[in-house]
């Protein structure tokens, strides 16, 4: 711990080689949560070891401002994950590209949630809203909403991202895959390895990927991936022979009209083909919409329902808003919804208690400067510790612990950027807009036919998971209203 003294930090023990590994990789207890615990012990700027990558964690809102927002100029790329590649091409995706090759796949990929995107999938949304809640209907006693809403974000997922219009809900054949991909423990023997030898990522991950296309192709990623390229290249051939080339209908569709031959794509350099995609890229930019836009989402809602299980107040309030939303409106519009105030403060209140996707805020500094009178250098890799500044009482009030939607709705004098499940500055959630439509549209649907009750195996919730922080299961009772 010697380094973090040089610097002025504090921090965890590490163990010899593995140094923090064991706490911040347990699937029973989320990274987030142990990172959230150390705060308390080690204060609003420390240090731990991911095997030998060094990582500094603040939850001080002056300093992450100012990372993320203020000087994010000398914090332009997001930390690298212990088995990312350093070599940047075709498989680098818009979660781990940086510079000019962010930029490209990131206003890429903003077409897909522009407003009229977004006006164009609601239907499906709505679609898929309906068949999950008739699914609910027919469970006799306790439901786990976890896996409905799973199966919710999934279908919405593969309909509107992937243009699979044939999927079928309650018989997703890739929901396995998906599940798999965040139900697993980041412990895994190669993934230790490139821990605590960062320097031989690029060759062990050659060599994995290498040996798992001979001896089995069972894994998750390479799941998805096979059934992502056999979509796009069905597509492909669809678009050949349609001559009606008239609208982009699904995220695809979006990708291939700016799709260009791999070799003319300078990875990582400004260059003309600036906005465009190879067919490997597309395929990468599919697989990180699918796996965000799964998981994510489905926990949210998850949570939301065990808080309106726990807070009927809230709930009788949020359904009153509903119902007198359906008698104005027969039909959902995309600018009708943000007329649902109190439904939008529920979902965001319900998001600062679960900033479920913490471990995706992170950045690398790309230049050296001093915050708050800490010195930062290049390549030091940050991981800001957002379940501590989402219950920091300077920022949040005395109440900060409570779940009191009423806050988001009262005038304020908290920064906006202090919310931050999205994260925040350049690189904030592309998916954010989507996520709001779905939550909404989910909600409008279930408590229009049901209240929610609780049970006696509603309380309390266990949190468990490695990228991203979930119930284990949320069970309550749907009663018919
Ligand atoms: C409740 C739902 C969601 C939460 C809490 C969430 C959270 C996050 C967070 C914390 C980040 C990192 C932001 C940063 O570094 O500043 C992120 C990035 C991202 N999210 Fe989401 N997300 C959600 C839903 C979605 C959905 C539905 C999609 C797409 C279908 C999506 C796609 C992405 C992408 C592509 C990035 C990387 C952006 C970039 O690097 O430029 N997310 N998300």
């Amino acid at each position: 711990n010697r380094k973090w003294a040089n610097r002025g930090l504090s921090g965890p023990e590490p163990e010899l080689l593995l140094g923090n590994l064991r706490e911040v990789w347990n699937f029973d207890k989320p990274r987030s949560i142990v990172l959230r615990d150390w705060s308390k012990k080690y204060g609003k700027i420390y240090g731990f070891y991911e095997g030998q990558r060094p990582f500094i964690v603040i939850s001080d809102f002056y300093i992450i401002n100012e990372i993320l927002v203020k000087q994010q100029e000398n914090f332009a790329a997001r930390a690298r994950f212990a088995m990312q590649e350093r070599k940047v091409g075709p498989n680098t995706r818009i979660t781990e590209a940086r510079g000019p090759h962010w930029k490209r796949l990131r206003s890429l990929g903003s077409l897909a949630f522009t407003n009229k995107s977004l006006r164009n999938i609601l239907h499906t949304v709505e679609e898929s809203a309906t068949t999950v809640v008739d699914g609910m209907e027919r469970v006799q006693g306790e439901i786990n909403m976890l896996e409905y809403f799973q199966e919710f974000t999934m279908d919405v997922i593969c309909k509107i991202a992937l243009g699979m219009r044939d999927v079928k809900m309650f018989n997703n054949e890739y929901l396995d895959s998906c599940r798999e991909v965040f139900y697993r423990p980041m412990k895994h023997p190669i993934t230790t390895f490139v821990s605590l030898f960062p320097f031989t990522v690029d060759e062990v991950r050659a060599g994995f990927m290498l040996l798992s296309k001979v001896v089995t192709n069972k894994s998750p990623f390479f799941v998805l991936m096979g059934m992502l390229k056999k979509n796009v290249e069905k597509r492909k051939l669809e678009r050949q022979n349609c001559e009606d080339k008239s609208e982009s209908t699904d995220f695809i569709d979006i990708f291939l009209d700016a799709e260009v031959d791999a070799s003319e794509v300078k990875f990582g350099e400004d260059s003309d083909t600036a906005r465009k995609l190879s067919a490997d890229e597309i395929v990468g930019q599919c697989l990180i919409f699918l796996l965000a836009g799964f998981d994510t989402t489905s926990n949210s809602l998850s949570y939301l329902t065990h808080f309106l299980a726990n807070h009927r107040d809230v709930q009788q309030k949020l359904v009153d808003e509903i119902d007198s939303f359906l008698t104005d409106n027969e039909t959902f519009e995309i600018d009708r919804l943000s007329d649902l105030k109190y439904m939008e403060a529920v979902i965001k209140e319900s998001l600062r208690h679960y900033p479920l996707a913490n471990v995706a805020l992170t950045r690398e500094c790309t230049n050296a400067c001093e915050i708050g009178g800490f010195r930062f250098e290049v390549g030091d890799s940050i991981q800001t510790d957002t379940w501590s500044l989402h219950k920091d009482k300077t920022i949040w009030g005395d109440d900060a612990e409570e779940f009191r939607p009423e806050r988001w709705l009262e005038p304020s004098s908290r920064p906006r950027s202090a919310f931050q499940t999205f994260g925040e500055g350049p690189r904030i959630c592309l998916g954010m807009r989507l996520a709001y439509v779905e939550e909404k549209v989910a909600l409008l649907k279930l408590l229009s036919r049901f209240t929610i009750e609780k049970t006696q195996h509603t309380n309390p919730i266990k949190l468990v998971g490695s990228l991203t922080v979930s119930p284990e299961r949320v069970m309550v009772n749907l009663v018919k209203r």
